[in-house]
C-alpha cells in the first residue's frame, strides 16, 4: 500500500505519521487490539454463561419486544419526523463502513441477544436478532444440531443476515440465509407485532430479506435445524486452467444432494482449488486436520499447497470447518499483521488472533480508512454460475487480485428483491474479492462501477455490506423493488418511518 497517496501536499510530519500508521499497524494491533479483543470476548462469555445458568433469557423476550414497541410509540408521540434505524453503532457491524444515518435517524434499541429455543421436534431454533454465528455454533453443535448455512465470520448476527444476506459453502444445496428461515417476528412502524412465514403474511416474509431494516424491526427469527456431524470430509481438487476450474466448480455445485459443501479459491487467472465437502461422523484418524488450532497455517495458504502437491482428502472437525477463514479474516490479516502466518508468530501469539473486526473498525482512524478506500477492494458479486469463467476474466482485467473466493448458491424463483435470471430457479456463484488490486489502473469508484455494470448485464447482484457506487436507477435495475414498494405502501406509517434501502446503502450514505 502507498501510504502517501492523497497526501502529496501534506506536511512531512503528517506523511510520516501516515506511513507509520499504515505500515506498522501491527504494533498497535498486537499491543492494544488483541488484549482488548480478548477482554471483550471474555466479558460476553461470562455474561452468556450467567444468563443461561439463571435461565432467564427466554422468559424476557416478550418484555424486550414490548420495549421495542414502547420506543416506537415514543417516536410517534414525539411527532415521528425522523426516520428510524436500529441503535447498533456503526463500528460494531460487519459492513465495511458506518451508516451516516445513525447520527440523524431516531435510534431504536433492538438489543436482543439470546437463543430462545432449540426445538428438536420441529427441527427449528428460535433466535433473537443479535445472536451471532459464533454463539449459535457454540450452542448448537454440543446439542447435536446445526443450521444448514453458517455464514462466516463469527460476529455476523441473525438480524444482519436476515435483513441483508448470508451465504456459505452449503448454499448450493440450501440457498441464502433467507431460505433457511421459516418465520420472522417483526415490530412494524405502527408499533404492532407480526409474524410472517411462507404461509402467513407471505408478502412480508418474502419482502424482508435485503430490506435492510426498512420494513420493520426484527425481534426473532425461526431457523431450520439439521443434525450436526463431527467432521467434514474435504476433498481438494486442484485445477490448472480457467476452463477446468469453472467446469469442475459448476459440476460439483450441481450435485446438490451428494455434496454438502462446495468452495473455490482462485489463485491466478488460470489456477485454483475446488473443495468438496461431505459431513460425516467417521474419520480416518491419519487424515484428521484440526485446521482451527491456533498454530496451524492460515487456511487459504494451506489450500494453495494442493496446487503443487496434487489433490488430497482431509477430515476437518465441523466447527473448525465453519470458522476456517476466521483466523485470517479470509486473507485480510496478511495486510494487518504481515508476518501473522509465520510459524513463530503462530506458536507464540496465534491463540490471540484475530482481533475483533468491530474494534479494528472503531480504532482505524482517518488515515487507515483512506488507504483502504483507495488501495483495497472489498466486494462480493453474485452472478449466474454459467457466467463464472467470464466473470473471472472481468475481475482479472479490472483488479488482477488473488485469491478470489468462490461460493455457489441456489437461487429459487421466489418473490422479493432477488429475481433469478429469466425468472427461473438456478445456481449462482458469489465471487468475493478482498484485498489490494494489482492492476495499476485500479480506481475504487470507476473500477467498481464497471464491475457493477457487468454484474447488472449478466443479471447478477452485489452484496450490500460493501461499497456500492450505483445510482438509484441502476440499483433498482439490479434489485426488483415491486413487492417491496407494494408493502411500503400497504403497511401503515412505513414510508414515513423508514428510509428506502438505497438511502441506507449507497456510498454517500456511509462514512
Ligand atoms: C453478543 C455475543 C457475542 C458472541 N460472540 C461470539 C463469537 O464471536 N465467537 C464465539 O465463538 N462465541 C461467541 N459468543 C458465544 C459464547 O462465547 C458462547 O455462547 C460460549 O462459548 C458458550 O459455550 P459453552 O459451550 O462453553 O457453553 P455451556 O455453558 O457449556 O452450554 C452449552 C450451550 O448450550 C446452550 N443451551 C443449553 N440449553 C439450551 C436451550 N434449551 N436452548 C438454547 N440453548 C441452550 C447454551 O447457550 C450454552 O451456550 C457470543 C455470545 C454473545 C452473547
Ligand atoms: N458470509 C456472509 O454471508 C457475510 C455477510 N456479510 C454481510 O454483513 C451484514 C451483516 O452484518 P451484521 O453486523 O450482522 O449486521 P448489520 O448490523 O450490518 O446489519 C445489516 C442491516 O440489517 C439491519 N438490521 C440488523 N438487525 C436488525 C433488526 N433487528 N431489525 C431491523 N433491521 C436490522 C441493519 O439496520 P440498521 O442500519 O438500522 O442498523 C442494517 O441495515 C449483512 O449485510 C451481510 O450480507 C458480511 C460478511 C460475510
Ligand atoms: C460473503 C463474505 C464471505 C464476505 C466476507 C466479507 C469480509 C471479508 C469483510 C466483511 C467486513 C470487512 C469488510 C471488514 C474488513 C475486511 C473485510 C471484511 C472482514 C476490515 C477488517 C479491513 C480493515 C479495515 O481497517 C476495517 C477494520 C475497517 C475493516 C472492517 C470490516
Amino acid at each position: 500500500m502507498d501510504p502517501m497517496a492523497g497526501l502529496e501536499n501534506a506536511p512531512m510530519s503528517e506523511k510520516l505519521f501516515a506511513y507509520i500508521l499504515v505500515n506498522y499497524r501491527w504494533v498497535f494491533v498486537l499491543l492494544f487490539l488483541l488484549p482488548l479483543s480478548l477482554l471483550y470476548d471474555a466479558f460476553f462469555y461470562v455474561r452468556n454463561k450467567i444468563i443461561f445458568r439463571l435461565r432467564s433469557a427466554p422468559r424476557q423476550h416478550d418484555a424486550r419486544v414490548k420495549d421495542v414497541q414502547r420506543q416506537i410509540t415514543a417516536w410517534a408521540a414525539s411527532g415521528g419526523r425522523q426516520k428510524l434505524c436500529t441503535a447498533r453503532p456503526g463500528w460494531q457491524n460487519m459492513s465495511f463502513r458506518r451508516g451516516k444515518y445513525k447520527k440523524t435517524h431516531y435510534n431504536v434499541n433492538v438489543n436482543l441477544i439470546d437463543i430462545l429455543e432449540v426445538n428438536p421436534n420441529s427441527r427449528t431454533v428460535r433466535c433473537e436478532p443479535m445472536v451471532s454465528m459464533g454463539q449459535l455454533t457454540a450452542t448448537l453443535l454440543p446439542l447435536g444440531w446445526t443450521i444448514p448455512i453458517v455464514p462466516e465470520l463469527d460476529d455476523l448476527t441473525v438480524g444482519g443476515l436476515v435483513m441483508g444476506t448470508g451465504v456459505e459453502t452449503s448454499s448450493h444445496a440450501h440457498g441464502l440465509f433467507q431460505h433457511i428461515c421459516e418465520s420472522y417476528e417483526l415490530v412494524l412502524a405502527d408499533g404492532s407485532v407480526v409474524t410472517c412465514s411462507a404461509t402467513e403474511n407471505s408478502d412480508l416474509f418474502y419482502a424482508v430479506p435485503w430490506s435492510y431494516g426498512t420494513l420493520g424491526f426484527l425481534v426473532s427469527a425461526t431457523i431450520r435445524l439439521i443434525p450436526a456431524h463431527s467432521f467434514v470430509r474435504l476433498t481438494y481438487i486442484p485445477c490448472h486452467s480457467l476452463e477446468e476450474l469453472s467446469k469442475t466448480f459448476a459440476d460439483e455445485s450441481a450435485k446438490r444432494e451428494e455434496n454438502d459443501f462446495v468452495e473455490g479459491l482462485v489463485y491466478s487467472a488460470e489456477s485454483g482449488v475446488v473443495m468438496v465437502g461431505k459431513s460425516t461422523n467417521q474419520a480416518d484418524p491419519d487424515r484428521i486436520n484440526r485446521i482451527g488450532d491456533y498454530w496451524k497455517p492460515w487456511f487459504f495458504k494451506h489450500v494453495e499447497r494442493f496446487l503443487k502437491t496434487g489433490g488430497g482428502v482431509e477430515f476437518i472437525p465441523t466447527r473448525h470447518y465453519y470458522h476456517r477463514h476466521s483466523r485470517s479474516i479470509f486473507w485480510q490479516m496478511q495486510d494487518i499483521v504481515p508476518f501473522g502466518n509465520h510459524p513463530i508468530f503462530r506458536y507464540l501469539l496465534g491463540w490471540a488472533v484475530p482481533p475483533k473486526v468491530s474494534l479494528m473498525k472503531l480504532t482505524q482512524g482517518e488515515t487507515v480508512k483512506k488507504m483502504y478506500e483507495t488501495h483495497q477492494i472489498i466486494q462480493d458479486m453474485l452472478v449466474p454460475i454459467t457466467d463464472l469463467a467470464g466473470a473471472i476474466k472481468v475481475f482479472h482485467r479490472e483488479i488482477n487480485m488473488y485469491p478470489l473466493w468462490l461460493c455457489p448458491f441456489y437461487l429459487p424463483d421466489n418473490p422479493g428483491m432477488l429475481r433469478p435470471r429469466d425468472d427461473r430457479s438456478q445456481m449462482y456463484v458469489d465471487i468475493g474479492a478482498y484485498g489490494a488490486p494489482k492492476n495499476p489502473e485500479y480506481k475504487a469508484e470507476a473500477t467498481t462501477r464497471r464491475l457493477e455494470a457487468y454484474v447488472r448485464e449478466v443479471r447478477g447482484f452485489q452484496m450490500l455490506y460493501a461499497d456500492t457506487f450505483m445510482t438509484e436507477s441502476e440499483f433498482e435495475a439490479m434489485f426488483d423493488h415491486r413487492l417491496y414498494d407494494r408493502l411500503r405502501d400497504k403497511l401503515a406509517r412505513t414510508k414515513d418511518a423508514f428510509p428506502r434501502v438505497y438511502d441506507k446503502i449507497n456510498r454517500s450514505a456511509r462514512d
